[in-house]
C-alpha cells in the first residue's frame, strides 16, 4: 500500500484496523499454543526412540543398502585432538555432541566434545571398505545454507579447521558475495543448452559476476563411476550426503541439469555439474549450483576461482560482456586443439561443442590449432609455473625462455582470445625480463599478472602474490638475474 494512502486514513480505519490486530494476536497465540502442543507430541515420539525429527528422510533403498555396510561402533563426531565420539546404531544421524541438539538416541558414549567442530549432524561412515569415508555435513554453513561434504575423516578434519567454518558471516563482506538484489545477468532458457545466463548491462572486464558458497564437497574415490566399490557403497552415501541437506539447498542441488537421464539421477547430476578441487592433496569435486547454470565456450568472456579457505565460489568477467550476450566459462583446458576439445566435451557433458571457436571454417580452424600447439611449445620452455614462485623458484632457479620468446606468447594468447587465462603468458613475460635484468619491462608485465591473476586466481593465488612481490621489489625478487 502507498504511504501516502495509509497517512489519509479516518478514525474509523483506526478503529477496524485495532480490531483486526487484536484478532490478528489471538490467532497468533492461537497458533503458538497449538504449535507447541504439537512439538511436544514430537519430542516425546523422538524421546522414545521411534522417530528422529532431526534426520532427513532417508529413500528406503538407501537405508537397506546402509543398513549393509554401517557399523555400529565407527561412526565418528570429528573433533580437534580426541577424534572418536562414539555412536552405537548410526542409521539415523544425530547431531554432533557440542551441539544445542544432543542425539536422544544411540549415544553410547560421548568422550571429548569439539567446541570447534562444524558438523551438526552424526557422520555416518563407511566400515567394510579399505579406505573409509564418511559423511560431514553442517546444515547452519553460511546463514543455514548448509554444506555436506562426503570424504575421508582427516580431510573433514582439515576441512572442519578452515576459516569457512569459523569466521562469522564471511559472505555478508561486499567483495566476497554478489549482490543478490541486483546481478548483471538473467537465467534464461538457450535454445539446445538448456538454462543459461545472459547479460542484462554491461559487464568490464573484471566485474564481479557472481560468488556463492560451496553446498557440496565429494571425494572422487567416492564417486567414480569405474571404481569397484561403487554404487552399491558409495552411490547411498552420496544420496545421504544431500538428503542432510537444508530442503532449499536440496532443491537447487535437485534443480540442477543432467545431461544424461538415464543415469542415476543424483550421481548424473554431479558429473554434470561439479568442478574439480583438491582438499588434503586428494581430488574432490565441488557442488555450486548457481554457477553451475554457465554454459561452456572455448573462448569464455568469463573466469572462476575458488577460494579454499572460504569455500566460495567467485566468477569474474575476462573481457567486456555486452548486455545480451551469453556469459560462459569453459568447461575444458582451452589449451587443446579442435579435435581434443570437442571429444572431452562429448564424453564429459554429451553435446557437441558449437561454440564460435570450434565452428570457424576449416581454414580458421587450422590457424587456430597451429597456435594452441606453438603457445603449448613455447609455455614448456618456460616449465611448471606452478613451481614458479618464491621459495620453490628459488634453489637453481631458472626461467628457461627469453623476454622476445615471452611478448611472441602475449601475442599468441591475444590472438586466441585467451583473454581468461592470459594470465600465464603476462607471468612468463614479467619472470623473463626480470631474468634478464630489466626492470621496467618486468614491473610492467608483472602489473598485468596481477591484474589477470586476480580474475583467475583469486587474490591469495600463489602466481599473483609472487608477481605482486617481483612488481614491488624486482631486485629482490627469485627471478631477478637467474638464468634463462
Ligand atoms: C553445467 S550444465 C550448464 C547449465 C545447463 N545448461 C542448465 O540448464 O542448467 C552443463 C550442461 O549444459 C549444456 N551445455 C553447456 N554448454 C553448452 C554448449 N556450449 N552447447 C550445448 N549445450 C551446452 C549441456 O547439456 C551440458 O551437459
Amino acid at each position: 500500500m502507498d504511504l501516502s494512502i495509509k497517512m489519509g486514513t479516518t478514525w474509523l480505519w483506526s478503529l477496524m484496523h485495532s480490531f483486526h490486530l487484536v484478532i490478528h494476536v489471538l490467532h497468533y497465540h492461537l497458533v503458538m499454543l497449538s504449535s507447541a502442543l504439537f512439538s511436544l507430541a514430537l519430542c516425546s515420539v523422538v524421546q522414545a526412540g521411534s522417530f528422529d525429527l532431526t534426520t532427513p528422510r532417508i529413500e528406503l533403498d538407501d537405508r537397506l543398502q546402509l543398513e549393509q555396510f554401517l557399523n555400529a561402533e565407527q561412526a565418528t563426531c570429528p573433533i580437534r585432538d580426541n577424534f572418536s565420539i562414539q555412536v552405537t546404531e548410526h542409521l539415523h544421524p544425530g547431531i554432533c555432541a557440542h551441539d544445542n541438539h544432543h542425539p536422544t538416541q544411540n549415544t553410547s558414549s560421548v568422550q571429548t566434545a569439539d567446541p570447534i567442530s562444524p558438523w551438526t549432524i552424526y557422520p555416518t561412515c563407511t566400515t567394510n571398505t579399505t579406505k573409509k569415508f564418511c559423511v560431514f555435513t553442517s546444515q547452519t554453513f553460511h546463514a543455514n545454507r548448509g554444506i555436506t561434504i562426503l570424504t575421508t575423516p582427516s580431510t573433514a578434519r582439515v576441512l572442519s579447521r578452515l576459516p569457512a567454518f569459523h569466521t562469522k558471516t564471511p559472505h555478508l563482506s561486499p567483495l566476497s558475495e554478489n549482490d543478490h538484489r541486483d546481478p548483471p545477468f538473467v537465467v534464461s532458457a538457450i535454445p539446445g543448452r538448456g538454462m543459461g545466463l545472459i547479460a542484462n548491462r554491461t559487464i568490464e572486464r573484471g566485474d564481479l559476476i557472481k560468488s556463492h558458497p560451496a553446498i557440496a564437497i565429494f571425494h572422487n574415490d567416492a564417486v567414480t563411476k569405474g571404481h569397484a566399490l561403487y554404487p552399491t557403497h558409495y552411490a547411498p552415501l552420496m544420496h545421504l550426503a544431500i538428503n542432510q541437506l537444508p530442503p532449499p539447498t536440496r532443491s537447487l542441488f535437485l534443480a540442477m541439469a543432467a545431461h544424461n537421464v538415464t543415469e542415476e539421477p543424483y550421481i548424473e547430476r554431479i558429473y554434470t555439474n561439479t568442478f574439480g578441487e583438491d582438499f588434503n592433496n586428494q581430488e574432490h569435486s565441488i557442488v555450486i549450483p548457481e554457477t553451475a547454470r554457465l554454459n561452456h565456450d572455448c573462448r569464455p568472456n568469463a573466469m572462476y576461482y575458488f577460494d579454499p579457505r572460504t569455500l566460495v565460489h567467485y566468477t569474474h568477467a575476462a573481457r567486456r560482456i555486452y548486455a545480451g550476450e551469453e556469459i560462459t566459462i569453459t568447461y575444458v583446458d582451452p589449451l587443446q586443439t579442435r579435435l581434443k576439445r570437442r571429444a572431452a566435451i562429448k564424453r564429459s557433458w554429451g553435446f557437441e561443442c558449437s561454440c564460435s571457436l570450434c565452428s570457424q571454417g576449416v581454414q580458421f580452424v587450422r590457424e587456430s590449432n597451429r597456435r594452441i600447439v606453438r603457445i603449448n611449445e613455447l609455455m614448456k620452455m618456460f616449465g611448471d609455473l606452478d613451481l614458479k614462485v618464491e621459495g620453490k623458484g628459488k634453489k637453481g632457479a631458472k626461467v628457461g625462455g627469453s623476454p622476445e620468446i615471452a611478448e611472441l606468447l602475449v601475442g599468441l594468447f591475444e590472438q586466441e582470445r585467451l583473454y581468461a587465462s592470459i594470465v600465464d603468458a603476462y607471468r612468463v613475460a614479467a619472470l623473463a625480463y626480470a631474468a634478464k635484468g630489466m626492470e621496467w619491462r618486468a614491473v610492467m608485465w608483472a602489473m598485468r599478472a596481477v591484474e589477470a591473476g586476480l580474475i583467475h586466481d583469486g587474490p591469495r593465488g600463489a602466481g599473483v602474490l609472487d608477481m605482486k612481490r617481483l612488481l614491488t621489489a624486482p631486485r629482490e625478487h627469485w627471478s631477478w638475474g637467474v638464468k634463462l
